[in-house]
């Protein structure tokens, strides 16, 4: 953003706007009436205003690899940043604070160099802004202040997908587990089980995206908690918002989840649950996708089995687990036909048969009561149930639902049985957090999960704001500092706009679906009803229902036509009751109560949205209580290679860490 009052000379040092590079350096070489004319570095003569131009530090002042600290800058502005982040990525530095805040830049090349147990040393200890910024020094700064303020201590990780989130964040608990740990041989203490839960997490909430071979799908919270004398002595981890859908829809070149081709290439497994070939089931072979640049399927799975056994899970566990993957399969290649009854369904061919009859095999249940569950449903009416056969598109539809309810409660029970095995530790009364959770998203298309994802974000920016701003713009004050690069923007708006009861886009969201005749057309109308002068809520331009919503990182428009459906995680009884049956005891428990039939319907609604809000407030006020530090992660290019610095989407980034495609 340029500065409003700049003299400028002959000779003065700038920064100019460029559409290719964002910002150029540049040079004051006369003066046209009210315009400044100026010399590029590229060599271009150009006349502009003093509008859109930035002091810059003189060349001489200019440190050839950077400062490791923006605030060394004279001019703390966004070219001033851009050009040192970019001066340090050319030498692999991909570490630079901005006061307290580290900012780290994606190299996507391994440097083994930076993170050995040598550095770790380095780095304990050491005070901080010591020595070169560092992962392992915000690390250390937490795990300091929490030891001599008996405080607990949050570390925030944010970024766009493939930023570097999730490395980071292993990259912190490597050092937590470095400092905390004890010097045992025991395959299976507390801080192996804590970085194990690390790659049995990723194989079943990770998957290729086109931004992120390894992208988590999924939030994630990890508390790890220490004794008095700074011992690690137990953790928990808490998580959002898995992805579900993409257990039955997925699109080229992204992946479905890593554990289903792992399972695949698992050679003995793959062969006993009938698996010879991931390009023969619908759920896999949506995407010609299968395999992993420099990534054997095979090699993870037996990782995965190795990180189950640390954390725990016994072998009867692991079996059922990797059947209940198999039957997830076997079921989206059940394909269904027209029945001989109107708008009823039957099972299309001997194919099918195979599948279904697997499917109930290894869910060990009734292949009948399966068929029944698939293709009819049962209504309660006050004169007694009715059944009523579903056609062939609500067949595939609840099929999917069914494989979809059964991944989301298989990746609850791992989070729990990790949490379980790790343990609490109820005497701990100090903590470190890590937060890696999904950054702020604006696609082409918007739906459910990017309203959920950006609502996270505006609650995060709103804790940014309160505890950074306020603290460093005091600091940087004081020294006189001008801190441009940043805008302070006060979002509580937003945040009512979406939150608010009785009135907020959630609460108007759940409204709709406890009644089965709303639309989404009716949900829309009601929502512009209600916000016809909202500043920060309009109606889309070519549609009736979409809506578009200023979030402070730049507009967002969603569109609604799935966000009822979305929102309502009801669990069809039928695919309960059919759970239960199970005769293996895993299966059967990861349905634990049959849900109470107190709506007429054999739906029961609960709303997935108002859940992540109550899960968000619970996280925020974790995080209130604890002493925040902030890791921003940037993604340096579109292509993950190496040494490619993109100017305009690193200044995107460095703006609000918005993802754009
Ligand atoms: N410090 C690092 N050193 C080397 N490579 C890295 C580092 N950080 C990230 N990478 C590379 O970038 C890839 C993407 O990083 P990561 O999965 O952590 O991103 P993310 O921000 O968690 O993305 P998502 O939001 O999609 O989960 C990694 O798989 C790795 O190849």
């Amino acid at each position: 953003m340029p500065e409003p009052k700049m003299n400028l000379r002959k000779g003065s040092k700038v920064w100019a706007e460029d559409k290719n590079l964002a910002w150029v350096a540049a040079e004051v070489t006369d003066f046209l009436a009210k315009k400044v004319q100026i010399r590029t570095v590229t060599g271009k003569q150009v006349l502009t205003v003093p509008e859109k131009l930035c002091p810059r530090d003189a060349d001489e002042e200019e440190e050839h690899g950077g400062v490791d600290d923006m605030t060394k800058l004279t001019y703390l502005n966004e070219p001033g940043v851009l050009y040192n982040l970019q001066r340090r990525y050319a030498l692999n530095d991909i570490y630079t604070y901005t006061g307290s805040i580290l900012i780290a830049v994606n190299p996507f090349t391994k440097l083994p160099h930076l993170y050995n147990v040598h550095m770790m040393e380095q780095y304990k200890g050491a005070p901080f802004g010591e020595l070169s910024p560092h992962v392992f020094a915000v690390a250390d700064a937490s795990y300091r202040a929490m030891m001599s303020e008996g405080r607990s201590q949050s570390i925030l990780v944010s970024g766009e997908s493939g930023a570097g989130k999730t490395e980071t964040t292993k990259l912190i608990m490597q050092y937590l587990t470095f400092v905390g740990g004890r010097a045992a041989g025991d395959d299976r203490t507390v801080e192996q089980q804590v970085l194990e839960s690390n790659p049995l997490l990723e194989a079943f909430g990770n998957a290729r995206t086109v931004r992120n071979d390894n992208s988590s799908r999924f939030g994630k919270f990890v508390e790890i908690q220490f004794d008095a004398t700074g011992r690690i002595s137990g953790a928990a981890i808490r998580t959002y918002l898995l992805e579900r859908s993409r257990v039955v829809q997925i699109t080229d070149p992204e992946r479905n989840y890593h554990c289903f081709y792992q399972l695949c290439a698992s050679e003995r497994d793959a062969e006993k649950y009938k698996l010879d070939n991931p390009h023969h089931f619908h759920y896999l072979n949506q995407s010609k996708t299968y395999e992993l640049d420099g990534v054997s399927n095979a090699e993870e799975y037996i990782k995965t089995r190795r990180a189950m056994d640390i954390v725990g899970i016994s072998n009867e566990d692991q079996e059922a687990i990797f059947r209940i993957l198999a039957a997830i399969l076997h079921l989206g290649n059940i394909e269904f036909s027209p029945g001989k009854e109107h708008d009823s369904s039957t099972v299309k061919d001997e194919k099918s048969s195979f599948h279904m009859q697997m499917a109930a095999d290894l869910f060990m249940c009734d292949a009948n009561l399966l068929f029944a569950t698939l293709c009819t449903r049962t209504i309660q009416t006050r004169e007694g149930n009715i059944i009523k056969a579903l056609d062939c598109n609500a067949a595939v539809a609840s099929r999917d639902a069914l494989a979809k309810t059964v991944y989301a409660r298989l990746f609850d029970w791992l989070v729990e049985k990790i949490n379980r095995s790790v343990g609490q530790d109820p005497t701990s009364l100090i903590q470190v957090g890590v937060l890696d959770i999904y950054g702020f998203e604006c696609f082409k298309y918007n739906s459910f999960e990017q309203f959920c994802i950006n609502f996270a974000n505006e609650k995060l920016q709103q804790h940014f704001n309160e505890h950074v701003f306020k603290m460093e713009q005091e600091e940087y004050r004081k020294e006189e500092i001008n801190w441009s690069y940043i805008e302070f923007i006060d979002n509580q708006d937003v945040l009512d706009l979406i939150e608010k009861k009785p009135i907020g886009i959630i609460a108007l969201l759940d409204e709709a679906c406890m009644f089965p005749k709303s639309t989404h057309e009716t949900f829309s109308t009601k929502l512009f009803q209600n916000f016809r002068a909202h500043p920060r809520l309009e109606k889309a331009k070519f549609s009736e229902t979409d809506f578009t919503v200023s979030h402070y990182a730049g507009k967002v428009t969603y569109q609604t036509d799935t966000f009822l459906d979305k929102n309502r995680d009801y669990v069809v009884v039928e695919h309960c009751n059919l759970m239960l049956s199970s005769k293996c005891h895993f299966v059967a428990g990861l349905f634990p109560l049959p849900p109470e039939e107190s709506s007429r319907s054999s739906y029961k609604f609960s709303s997935v949205a108002s859940r992540f809000k109550q899960q968000l407030q619970a996280l925020m006020e974790t995080l209130n209580s604890t002493e925040p530090h902030y890791i921003r992660c940037v993604k340096p290019n579109s292509m993950n290679r190496p040494q490619k610095f993109e100017n305009s989407s690193i200044l995107h980034q460095l703006r609000c860490g918005v993802s754009r495609s």
